[in-house]
């Protein structure tokens, strides 16, 4: 049987079956032990035997699709690693017709194939109360990691009825890009010193959004505010890259061209706060830096900018921001009732 590894710098290897192991989660395939100094660092591999069926989704929409597309592409995971759970048929059919046979409309039937495994809750907060009652009753999940945006940790530890002091729950938030790997992804979890090896749990679900990009781990108090960062301002990033395209437009350039050239310039921009090359650091420097050195005394770009100001440019985006945040707050809220 091949055997993929995730990482092949290895000390150690302990086989799924062992003792450790069985204590973490079955559906693991090993793990893999990394020393620095005198310090043990475990990571996970999920890499999985082939053939066995360890990631389970719940909900098999958008942002699903993103992160499995993004995990495949890293190799993390196989098609038949994965089973996903959809409302009609005609999404199941969506994902057969892509080459995944794992594909069920029952989540409850879903669950009952895969007792042991990583779940992973990708559907509307909105569901959420659906899915909890779609959970076997005798089910005892070791391991969720749930995405959806406002759910806090204590709502999913207290609807999922059967989530006892042993089950590890990470919330992460990816975006839209995880698809390419290039997702800006939090993650939050509860420590809990009785849980054997969580440490285990939580490098697994680093892991995996690695795989689809950068992952911070804050805590939760400050995961709304990541969320309308990380998660929602794609959307706002295309809307301001179509409204660039626009406004090229209007002033006659063809269409195409525009968009290319709006959403490069978005590209180059975010590099150059990302990339030290460009001399900047993140860490310590006032983006207004870079902006100044684009504003020429007199120029055309400062004339943009003092249009965008009375306009209230960036005060719209702070607000969205804010809004974003409050709205989760308020989701949280409403599902704690
Ligand atoms: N979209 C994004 O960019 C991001 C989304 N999120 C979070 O991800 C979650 C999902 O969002 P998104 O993927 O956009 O939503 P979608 O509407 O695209 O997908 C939701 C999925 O849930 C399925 N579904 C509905 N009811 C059930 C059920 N009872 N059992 C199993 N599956 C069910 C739907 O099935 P069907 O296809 O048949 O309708 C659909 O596949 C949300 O909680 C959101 O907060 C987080 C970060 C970014
Ligand atoms: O709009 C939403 O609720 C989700 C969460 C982050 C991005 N999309």
């Amino acid at each position: 049987m091949t055997r993929r590894y995730w990482e092949t710098q290895t000390n150690i290897v302990v086989p799924w079956h062992s003792p450790l192991f069985s204590s973490s989660i079955s559906s693991l395939s090993f793990l893999l032990f990394h020393r620095y100094s005198s310090e043990i660092i475990m990571t996970v591999n999920i890499g999985s035997e082939s053939g066995s069926t360890n990631w389970v989704f719940i909900g098999g929409g958008n942002m699903a699709a993103a992160l499995i597309k993004g995990c495949e592409k890293k190799n993390f995971v196989e098609k038949h690693n994965i089973a996903v759970s959809v409302q009609t048929g005609k999404s199941a059919e969506k994902w057969r017709k892509q080459g995944y046979d794992n594909v069920f409309t029952n989540t409850l039937e879903m669950l009952e194939t895969y007792p042991t495994a990583i779940y992973i809750i990708c559907v509307k907060p909105q569901v959420f109360d659906e899915v909890v009652s779609s959970w076997p009753v005798n089910s005892r999940p070791k391991f969720i990691i749930s995405v959806m945006a406002g759910v806090p940790l204590k709502t999913l530890s207290e609807k999922l009825p059967f989530v006892s002091g042993n089950t590890t729950i990470v919330r992460l938030m990816p975006n839209v890009a995880s698809s390419i790997g290039f997702s800006a992804s939090t993650m939050c979890y509860e420590k809990n010193d009785k849980i054997e090896n969580q440490e285990v749990f939580v490098e697994c679900a680093r892991k995996f959004a690695e795989c689809v990009g950068t992952v911070e781990l804050i805590p939760e108090r400050c995961f709304n505010p990541a969320m309308a960062i990380g998660g929602s301002s794609p959307a706002w990033t295309f809307m301001y890259i179509e409204s660039l395209a626009d406004g090229a437009v209007a002033q006659g350039l063809g269409r195409a061209e525009a968009k290319r050239l709006a959403a490069q310039a978005v590209v180059g921009a975010a590099q150059m706060l990302l990339d030290s090359e460009s001399g900047f650091n993140i860490e310590s420097q006032h983006f207004g830096l870079l902006k100044d050195k684009v504003c020429s005394p007199g120029g055309t770009t400062i004339e943009g900018v003092r249009t965008l100001e009375k306009n209230g440019f960036r005060s719209a985006v702070l607000e969205a921001v804010v809004a974003t945040s409050k709205k989760a707050d308020d989701m949280a809220k409403s599902l704690s009732k």
